[in-house]
């Protein structure tokens, strides 16, 4: 006996991207349920980073479409973050940007390993791993079901990964879905339920 449908959160149908007059991904068509880990995967140029931006929404296809049945967070690759605002005064403007509470802003950016001066100085004086955990700090203050995540990993140590792996399972777990880019391989710990390569 079949259960019921998966909860579809995001749909793209005969989706083509294109930047400038070169077509990067041609009529694809995906669906990303709650609780999936989808993996957007190829070699540098191959369209990943425009595709997520597709996705989205950020970008607009060349053809077809995207139906987004969930709030949606998009992380890109180059993070986003005002370099003249500290970790903590990014997140927080983000929230107001987003109309959420800015409570929990500090926790956050804890939970990313990001304390005392590399909280409070100028973004533009962090490390690049840093900077990508300010970035991913957003996905914890946010109540979205859709993660978009642009090289999630790009930048960070040993030592994020966990911190990232556990952020993903615990969103899946809760019904959320993600959307992840990589031109390699990722480690276990953050391995997708499907992989799409492009
Ligand atoms: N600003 C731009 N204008 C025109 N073409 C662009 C522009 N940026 C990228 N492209 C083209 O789009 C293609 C796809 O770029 P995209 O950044 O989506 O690839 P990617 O798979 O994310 O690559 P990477 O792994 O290097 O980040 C590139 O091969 C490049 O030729």
């Amino acid at each position: 006996m079949s259960g019921p449908e998966p909860h579809i959160l995001l749909y793209a149908r005969d989706l083509s991207v294109a930047r400038g007059d070169r077509v990067l991904i041609e009529q694809l068509s995906l669906k990303l349920v709650a609780g999936e880990r989808l993996l957007l995967r190829g070699r540098n140029g191959a369209g990943k980073t425009s595709l997520l931006e597709t996705l989205a929404g950020v970008r607009a296809p060349a053809l077809g479409g995207v139906e987004r049945l969930a709030t949606l967070v998009w992380v890109g690759h180059r993070n986003g973050l005002n370099p003249g605002l500290s970790a903590e005064e990014n997140l927080g403007f983000w929230c107001k940007l987003n109309d959420l509470p800015d409570t929990g802003v500090a926790d956050a950016l804890k939970r990313m390993g990001l304390v005392g001066r590399s909280r409070s100085r100028p973004s533009r004086l962090l490390s690049t791993g840093q900077k990508r955990r300010a970035a991913i700090a957003r996905l914890i203050v946010s109540p979205a079901r859709l993660w978009l995540i642009d090289e999630p990993l790009a930048g960070l140590d040993v030592e994020a990964l966990p911190l990232v792996a556990d952020l993903l399972a615990a969103h899946e777990a809760r019904g959320g879905a993600a959307i992840l880019t990589t031109h390699q391989a990722l480690p276990d710990r953050v391995a997708p339920h499907r992989i799409i390569d492009l």
